[in-house]
Parts: structure tokens; sequence; C-alpha cells
């Protein structure tokens, strides 16, 4: 059973997302998910919605196995206690990945790290990142 873990904040669901996970899931037969934790996205804005709350809408999508909301303060915690074999990294995750291989090897995980795939936009106005989707909002409804 070949086990593939994906990561990433999913604050607003978007066929981005869909397309990442759908891609992790296609690397291997069972998908995991770890769900960054609010306090743990600090390279960008921080999620608006609830750890709990973007971790079930992630378990609900249909190729994630399982979805958890992430360690506060190991990421790799998770990691030892899925056992990937392969760690699949979103198109444009700012992971280092030669970092993340040293870190496996070190704490004597055998497991590869990929890159997904990227899903640009099948036509006009469709928003496939968070933050647009955000910025969407406020321009829309910023004012009431
Ligand atoms: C291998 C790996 C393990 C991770 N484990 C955790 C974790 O245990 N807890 C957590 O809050 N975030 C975890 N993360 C998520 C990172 O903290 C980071 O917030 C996330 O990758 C952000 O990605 P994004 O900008 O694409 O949403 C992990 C990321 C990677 C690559
Ligand atoms: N358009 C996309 N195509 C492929 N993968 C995507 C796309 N958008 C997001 N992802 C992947 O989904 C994972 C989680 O992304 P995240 O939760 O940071 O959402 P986001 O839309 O990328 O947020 P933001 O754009 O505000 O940074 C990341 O690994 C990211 O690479």
């Amino acid at each position: 059973m070949r086990r593939v873990v994906a990561q990433g904040t999913f604050d607003i669901i978007h066929p981005g997302h869909v397309h990442y996970l759908s891609d992790a899931a296609s690397m291997g037969d069972e998908l995991h998910v770890i769900v960054a934790r609010r306090e743990n996205v600090t390279h960008k804005e921080p999620p608006i919605l609830p750890n709990r709350q973007r971790r079930d809408v992630v378990a609900a999508l249909e190729m994630v196995d399982e979805a958890r909301v992430g360690h506060p303060n190991d990421i790799f915690a998770p990691i030892e206690e899925i056992d990937p074999d392969v760690i699949a990294l979103g198109y444009d995750q700012h992971h280092d990945d030669a970092a993340i291989e040293n870190e496996l090897e070190s704490r004597g995980i055998d497991c590869v790290v990929r890159r997904a795939s990227p899903r640009d936009p099948h036509y006009e106005g469709e928003l496939l990142s968070t933050g647009d989707i955000v910025d969407r909002i406020l321009e829309q409804r910023g004012d009431e």
C-alpha cells in the first residue's frame, strides 16, 4: 500500500487544490493530507477559516483517504506517524525539496519528495488561488 502525503493551508477550496490533490493521489494508493495549523502559516496571510473546518472540507474530497490538522511545532511528527512512500509538494510550495529529503533520511524515513503539477485557469474569471478569491470578495463586498 503506497502512501502519499500532501499538505497545505486549504483555506477556501478551489479547483487548483482539487488538481493538486488528484495529482498527489495518482502518485500512490492512499492519500493522506496534512492541513497547516493557522499559527504555522507565516509565509503569507493566515487563513480565514478554522483549522478543523479546513480539515473537514479536505477530508470530504473523494481522492482524499485521510486528512488531519498538522502538528503545532514539529512538521515531521505526522510524517513519522503516516510513514509515507511519497511526499507530494505543490507546484509552487515554498519548501526546499532537498532539505525535506535530508530530514527524512536523518529520521530514517524511506520516502521520496515529488512536485505536483500546476492547474491553469480553464476560462476567463476562474480563480485558482485563495488569495485571489479573498481579493475578489473584498472588491465586491469589502465596503458593506
Ligand atoms: C512534509 C510537510 C509536513 C508538514 N507538516 C505540518 C504539520 O505537522 N503542521 C503544520 O501546521 N503544517 C505542516 N506542514 C505545512 C507547512 O506548515 C506549510 O504551512 C504548508 O506547507 C503551507 O503550504 P501552502 O502555502 O501551499 O498552503 C507540512 C508541510 C510539509 C511539506
Ligand atoms: N492553481 C493551482 N494548481 C496546482 N496546485 C495548486 C493551485 N493552487 C494551489 N495549489 C496547491 O495546493 C496546495 C495548498 O495551497 P494553499 O492552501 O496555499 O492555497 P493557494 O490557493 O495556493 O493559496 P494562495 O494562492 O493564497 O497562496 C499547495 O501545495 C499549492 O501548490
